[in-house]
């Protein structure tokens, strides 16, 4: 893939399973970019509230907790690391104990408030140092990057991206029950769309893109074009970029 350099954010939402991560990685790397997967951040807040041994619920004490939590995400396309507090959570984040508390955590305005502040800072950074970066996410359009060139909201049926992470799942070596991991995508989705803060929407100006039948290389080149449609691609700089 080589089209050019990335100039400014791309912003992709969307429910879980739709493809945002592996899209979004693919088209920083190609396009020379960094990448930021917000899910990632929320994930290891939760983690730390999980280890505190504090309820979701808990509201007060789970903001106590993310405020403390030395969160530090890499926005590498090649290699998107999560460390909490120094240790490298990576794989910890993507376990269900993570994803079943994860819908309650990120729900709680204070600590929204502190994730995208801390987001925000690192879009700003990229964009001083490499010029471009690709967020996913459930708000990115809407409220981490609302002047966003580029905003694309990505869709698919609930059954196919149950079976798209069912996959994912068992080449990870997950125990795989379909029926769960459908009822688990529509309960996380439900969630996301019902908080009163940020729930997952298409931004207004966000173009849809369905990849129920779409595969990845699919999605990808409807993304590139998009991008280069936008006047968003400029020339190899050169410099050391990533
Ligand atoms: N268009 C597609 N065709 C086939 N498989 C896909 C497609 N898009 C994504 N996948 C696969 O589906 C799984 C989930 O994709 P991915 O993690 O990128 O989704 P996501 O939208 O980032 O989900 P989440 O928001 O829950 O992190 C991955 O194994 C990925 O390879
Ligand atoms: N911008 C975002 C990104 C994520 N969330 C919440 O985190 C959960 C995990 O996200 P993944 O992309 O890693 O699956 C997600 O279900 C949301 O609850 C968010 O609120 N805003």
């Amino acid at each position: 893939m080589a089209h050019g350099e990335l100039r400014g954010v791309v912003a992709l939402d969307g429910p879980s399973g739709t493809g945002k991560s592996s899209v979004a990685r693919r088209l920083a790397a190609g396009l020379g970019a960094r990448y930021l997967d917000t899910g990632a951040m929320y994930r290891a807040v939760t983690l730390a509230v999980l280890r505190a041994g504090v309820d979701p619920a808990d509201t007060d004490r789970a903001t106590e907790v993310a405020r403390a939590a030395g969160v530090v995400q890499g926005t590498g396309p090649d290699r998107s690391t999560t460390h909490l507090d120094g240790e490298d959570v990576g794989a910890e984040i993507r376990g269900p104990e993570v994803t079943l508390a994860v819908s309650a955590v990120s729900a709680v305005p204070e600590v929204r408030a502190l994730v995208v502040a801390q987001q925000q800072r690192i879009i700003a950074d990229a964009l001083d140092e490499v010029g471009g970066i690709v967020v996913e996410g459930r708000d990115i359009g809407t409220v981490v990057a609302p002047d966003a060139p580029l905003k694309v909201y990505i869709t698919a049926d609930a059954e196919a991206r149950a079976r798209r992470r069912a996959k994912q799942d068992a080449a990870s070596g997950r125990q795989v029950d379909l029926g769960a991991t459908l009822a688990d995508v529509q309960r996380r989705d439900a969630h996301d769309s019902s908080r009163a803060v940020s729930p997952l929407r298409a931004a207004a100006d966000a173009v849809v893109l369905d990849t129920t039948d779409l595969d990845l290389p699919g999605v990808l080149a409807a993304l590139l074009e998009l991008v280069s449609d936008r006047g968003l691609l400029a020339q190899p700089s050169g410099r050391v970029r990533g």
